[in-house]
């Protein structure tokens, strides 16, 4: 029934603004799809420098880089019928999507080249750059009337970087680092922390409303990232500090499950803990959001408290139990691996 309201509204209030191959049967998958169609985005003005031109609503979507977050978002693009090229750096990532109706390219210049706007979702500040500006980056295939959303988590200093060189070619630039793991991003329940240029952000909603349940627009290119770092640092910190409460009720003879039942009926309840508590009684440590990537973010964030003179004494105490969990090999498990970094056997494994 809802879905069927959304049809009809959709049909009735933007279906004029949208490229042919938007189907109907698009909406009917995607009822979260409504009210942000906006199908005029970029202003021309006149300047020596490549400006910035006016394109319709996005019909051809780029996506870069096919992890644990790149994959399920693409798909979900791909199955609202959005005419999607990807590339990834291993290419048979690639593979499940081009069977279900991908175009692939085989750089990200020829992805960016052939798109309206080209999604990016890499690992680290490094590979976003990697992919951005290096060799066949995609910022040489941007042109006036283009469109890049970087979705990395990275640094405010990187996100600038890339910034200024995909806007030196007149195309518009969005950083829009989300919340939400590997689950929310199958969902696409995930939270957009979007800043940069206005106009991309408003062409580019109905794609963000298909892969994600909200979206902020926070203003200047930095602001997202910032956002998004913070978030993180705040995650960390709770998982660290719930891994020390689990590995301490065991070692003073309680049950770690019941700790997990009574935490989640008080007021420090977190879906979090609920989640990932009995996997990581258990040593279980499935990947949805791996070490290495929290250890990052943590490390980011520090660095944005430094630049600003903020103590932050909590995040970096978590950032060294990462550390420690990193350097025994932990990185590719799920950031709940932490917690073996407070058992004994880590804390004293050089002395063996
Ligand atoms: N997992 C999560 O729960 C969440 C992750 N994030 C953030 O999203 C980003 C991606 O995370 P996630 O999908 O989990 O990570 P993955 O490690 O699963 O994927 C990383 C992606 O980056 C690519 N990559 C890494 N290095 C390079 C390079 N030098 N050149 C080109 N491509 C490269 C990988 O390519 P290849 O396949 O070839 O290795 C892969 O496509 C990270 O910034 C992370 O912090 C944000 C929210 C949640
Ligand atoms: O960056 C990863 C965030 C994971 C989450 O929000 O659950």
């Amino acid at each position: 029934m809802r879905s069927c309201f959304f049809s009809l509204k959709l049909q009735h209030s933007s279906l004029s603004l949208l490229p042919s191959h938007f189907s109907t049967s698009m909406f009917s998958f995607n009822h979260r799809f409504s009210s942000h169609f906006i199908s005029n985005s970029f202003s021309s003005s006149s300047s020596s420098s490549p400006q910035p031109q006016v394109i319709q609503t996005p019909s051809r979507v780029g996506f870069l880089g096919l992890g644990i977050m790149g994959s399920p978002m693409a798909l979900n693009l791909i199955q609202s019928g959005i005419d999607v090229t990807v590339w990834n750096r291993t290419k048979t990532k690639c593979e499940p999507l081009i069977n279900l109706g991908a175009k692939y390219k085989s750089s990200p210049e020829e992805v960016a080249a052939s798109c309206d706007v080209t999604f990016a979702m890499l690992a680290d500040p490094q590979s976003a750059l990697d992919v951005a500006v290096g060799n066949h980056g995609a910022v040489n295939g941007m042109a006036p009337g283009k469109g890049y959303v970087d979705v990395s988590t990275v640094d405010g200093e990187t996100s600038k970087l890339i910034s200024g060189n995909i806007k030196s070619t007149g195309a518009l630039f969005l950083e829009a680092p989300v919340s939400g793991s590997k689950k929310p991003a199958e969902d696409g329940q995930l939270i957009f922390l979007t800043a940069g240029d206005r106009d991309l952000y408003e062409s580019v909603s109905p794609f963000l409303d298909i892969m994600g349940k909200s979206k902020f627009y926070l203003g200047d290119v930095g602001n997202g990232a910032a956002m998004k770092l913070i978030v993180n640092m705040i995650m960390g910190s709770m998982m660290a500090s719930f891994s020390e409460g689990l590995v301490l009720s065991e070692k003073v003879g309680l049950d770690p499950n019941v700790l997990v039942q009574v935490v989640s009926q008080g007021a420090i309840n977190a879906p979090m803990y609920s989640m990932k508590g009995s996997p990581m009684i258990q040593s279980l440590y499935p990947t949805a959001f791996p070490l290495k990537h929290q250890q990052k973010d943590l490390r980011l964030a520090l660095g944005l408290a430094e630049s600003v003179s903020q103590p932050t004494p909590i995040a970096a105490a978590a950032n060294e139990l990462y550390k420690v969990a990193k350097a025994h090999g932990l990185g590719d498990q799920d950031f709940s691996a932490v917690i073996e970094s407070l058992k004994s056997r880590f804390q004293h494994s050089d002395d063996q």
